[in-house]
C-alpha cells in the first residue's frame, strides 16, 4: 500500500504546485486524478515516482518511506513505476528489446518467457520487432506499460504503476484497449495504479476512486459515482461530465424552490432533466449527436440554458420543447 501524506511542493516564484495531498493506493485497485491543466497532476505523480522531493509532507510504500532525489544516487523506486506521458522509450531498439531492458538482469530464459507474455497481453507480439518510431501511438503507450509492469515484485512486495495521461494521445479504440490492459494487470498483478488526466471520461469507467486536483490542492475524493453525482464545486462537476451549474435565483424558472441563499450553485446532470409535455417552455439551441443519444441544449431563460440527453432523433435548433426537473435531483454545490 502507499501513502501520500501532507505532500507540497512549491517551486520558485511561489508556485504551490502540489498542496497538502494526502491519499493511499491500494493494491488492486486504481485511482485517477482528474485536473485542469496546471493542476499539478504531473508534479504530483514525480513527486510519488521519487523523481522530485517535497517541500513537506512524505510517501510511504509498506510503511517504508519513499526517499526523494536528493537522498539517493539514482532517483527512483524499483517498485514504483511511472509512464510518462510521452512514454520515454529507447528509439534504437525493438519494441520487444524495450519490454526485455527491464529484465536485463534475469536469466535468459524467463525473460524470453516474461516479454512473450506481456507481449500477448498488451497485444503487441505482431509488432515486437519493430522501432518505437514504427510503430502507432497506442502500441507506444502499451509498450511503456509493458516495461513498466515487467519486473514483478517479489512476493509480499507492492507494486505502485503511475500513469501520466495514458489516454490523452489514444483514438477510441486504443483508449478501450489500453483500460481493458490497465484493469488486467492491476487484477492480476494485485498492482496499485494511480492515472492522471484531464479528461475523467476514461476514468470513471475504471477507476475504484476518483481525486479531483484543483491548484495543486485535492478538493474531492470519492468513487466516481459519488463524485459525479455530488460532486462539491462547480469545478469538480465540470471536471467529471457535462453538468449544468445554475444559480439558485434562477430556479423558479423551472418551477423549483430558489432556497435562502439566491447566489447558491446548483448542479443538474443532462440525465436528471427530462423532455416533458408538462413541463417549462423553452427553446432548442444546439444537438450534439453522440451515437446512441444526442445532447440536446435548451434555452429556458436569458439566464438558463441547461444540457440534456435524449434519444429523440427530431429535434433541432430553432425548435420548441418543454423540459422538467424533477426537485429532488438538484444537488446544491459548496463552491465554484
Ligand atoms: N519546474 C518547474 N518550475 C516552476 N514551476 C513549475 C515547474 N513545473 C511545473 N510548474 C508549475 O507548477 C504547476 C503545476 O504544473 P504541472 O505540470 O504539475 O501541472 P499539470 O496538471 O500536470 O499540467 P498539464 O496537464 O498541463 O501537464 C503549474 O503552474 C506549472 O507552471
Amino acid at each position: 500500500m502507499l501513502t501520500a501524506t501532507h505532500l507540497t511542493k512549491v517551486f520558485a516564484g511561489d508556485v504551490r504546485a502540489v498542496r497538502d495531498v494526502s491519499f493511499t493506493l491500494d493494491p488492486g485497485r486504481i485511482m485517477a486524478l482528474v485536473g485542469e491543466s496546471g493542476s499539478g497532476k504531473s508534479t504530483l505523480l514525480a513527486l510519488l515516482a521519487g523523481q522530485a522531493d517535497a517541500d513537506t509532507g512524505n510517501i510511504r510504500l509498506d510503511g517504508v518511506r519513499v526517499p526523494g532525489p536528493s537522498e539517493v544516487l539514482v532517483a527512483g523506486h524499483p517498485q514504483i513505476r511511472l509512464v510518462p506521458q510521452e512514454y520515454q522509450l529507447m528509439p534504437n531498439i525493438s519494441v520487444r528489446e524495450n519490454i526485455a531492458y527491464a529484465l536485463r538482469y534475469f536469466e535468459k530464459g524467463y525473460r524470453d518467457f516474461r516479454v512473450n507474455e506481456l507481449l500477448r497481453l498488451c497485444r503487441l507480439t505482431d509488432v515486437q520487432g519493430r522501432l518505437p518510431r514504427q510503430v502507432s501511438g497506442g502500441e507506444k503507450q502499451r509498450t511503456a506499460i509493458a516495461r513498466a509492469v515487467a519486473n514483478k515484485p517479489d512476493d509480499g512486495q507492492s507494486t505502485v504503476l503511475l500513469l501520466d495521461e495514458p489516454f490523452s494521445h489514444l483514438d477510441l479504440p486504443n483508449r478501450l484497449i489500453v483500460r481493458d490492459l490497465l484493469f488486467d494487470l492491476v487484477q492480476h498483478d494485485k498492482m496499485a495504479c494511480l492515472l492522471v488526466t484531464h479528461d475523467a471520461t476514461d476514468a470513471l469507467s475504471i477507476a475504484d476512486s476518483l481525486g479531483v486536483l484543483r491548484q495543486g490542492k485535492l478538493i474531492q475524493l470519492d468513487t466516481p459515482a459519488n463524485v459525479y453525482r455530488y460532486p462539491t464545486t462547480a469545478y469538480a462537476a465540470r471536471m467529471t461530465g457535462a453538468a449544468t451549474i445554475l444559480k439558485a435565483k434562477h430556479l423558479p424558472v423551472l418551477n423549483l424552490p430558489g432556497g435562502d441563499n439566491p447566489e447558491a450553485l446548483v448542479c443538474l446532470r443532462p440525465e436528471q432533466i427530462k423532455l416533458s409535455e408538462a413541463g417549462v417552455g423553452g427553446t432548442v439551441r444546439a444537438v450534439f449527436f453522440r451515437g446512441s443519444y444526442s445532447e440536446v441544449d435548451v434555452e429556458v431563460s436569458r439566464y438558463v440554458c441547461l444540457r440534456l440527453l435524449t434519444t429523440r432523433t427530431d429535434l433541432r435548433a430553432g425548435q420548441s420543447v418543454s423540459v422538467d426537473v424533477a426537485a429532488e435531483s438538484l444537488w446544491w454545490l459548496k463552491g465554484g
